[in-house]
């Protein structure tokens, strides 16, 4: 029979076993078990208590964490007046072999990153400022075009303008990773840039309308990141479009219609970034955070090509 006094001379005895027997217990594995047991000692017990010695923790330095066996008696010198040099061989030792300096985890794979969007979203205002401003070495694949050049357009910077026999002639020897007609105009990505530079380790930027897009998706899967500019509203990109002054009435009812279809295709995308009036500078940190955040994935995309 249990009465008041003989449960509490039970927990008494048991309270004082568990005392004597703290110093005793492994350092790492059982921590959460010494915490508890320190919350249960009374305050005159607690200021009894002294700071662990070289010695104590010696003999801890014997017991075996998870399947590696430590070897004996490598004495570990006090953290308060050990030497840092001193204290991390001690720590090699008593681990049983050197601390690597190797990196933990892999460099990461080169990225091949498709800018796409809706005409006038402000892809090429985008990749502008990343190629002029950004922290990030990236390349930017010149697109091949039969469009007629922009009066601020540099040939082989912004695109590379060909004519239409030149643009069939690479389809021809197949050296266009896609092509399509945009708009009237022949627009293609060129492979030798991309394996170049990837033969290098950079990160490559191509960027293509919606179409190209789809195709990149067939060719290049999940081995590519894939990033739809979106404007904050219909509005705001047919603003865009009048203000640049480079399209017909025609062209510009062709465009908005198109880019009402287009925005459908977001879901096709890995990530959508907002370029709001006046905020491209919000675009282009946002771009950043995302190749970063590739950069850090676990399990990295390997390009195709
Ligand atoms: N955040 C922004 N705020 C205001 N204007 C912008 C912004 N981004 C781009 N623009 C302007 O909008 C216009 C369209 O941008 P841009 O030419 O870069 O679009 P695009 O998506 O490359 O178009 P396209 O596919 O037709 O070549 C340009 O005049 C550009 O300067």
């Amino acid at each position: 029979m249990w009465t008041s006094s003989s449960i509490y001379s039970e927990c008494s005895m048991l309270r004082r076993l568990l005392c004597t027997s703290l110093p005793r217990l492994p350092l790492k594995p059982q921590s959460s078990s010494l915490t508890i047991l320190n919350s249960s000692l009374t305050q005159n017990q607690k200021q009894k208590q002294k700071p662990l010695s070289s010695h104590t923790i010696k003999s801890f330095s014997t017991s075996k964490m998870g399947d590696a066996p430590r070897p004996l008696s490598v004495p570990i010198p006090t953290l308060e007046k050990a030497e840092r040099s001193d204290l991390l061989r001690a720590l090699e030792a008593s681990m049983g072999s050197p601390f690597s300096s190797e990196p933990l985890s892999p460099n990461p794979n080169s990225l091949i990153i498709v800018i796409s969007g809706p005409s006038g979203v402000g892809k090429d205002a985008l990749i502008a400022r990343l190629r002029d401003n950004s922290r990030l070495a990236l390349h930017f694949v010149v697109t091949v075009t039969t469009r007629p050049r922009r009066p601020a357009e540099v040939d082989g910077k912004d695109y590379i303008f060909v004519s239409k026999e030149e643009f069939l002639g690479m389809v021809e020897r197949e050296e266009l990773l896609e092509y399509a007609l945009v708009y009237g105009d022949y627009k293609g990505v060129p492979k030798q840039q991309i394996r170049e530079c990837l033969a290098k380790g950079c990160d490559v930027v191509l960027r293509v309308d919606i179409q190209g897009a789809a195709t990149l998706k067939k060719v290049l899967g999940k081995s590519a990141v894939f990033v739809f500019v979106a404007a904050e509203s219909e509005m705001a990109l047919v603003e865009r479009l009048v203000d640049r002054k480079t399209e017909t009435v025609e062209s510009l009812l062709v465009r908005i219609g198109t880019a009402r279809e287009e925005m459908k295709h977001v879901k096709n995308f890995d990530y959508v970034v907002v370029n709001a009036k006046g905020k491209l500078d919000n675009a282009v940190k946002l771009m950043e955070s995302i190749i970063d955040a590739e950069k850090a994935r676990v399990s990295q995309r390997t390009p195709l090509l």
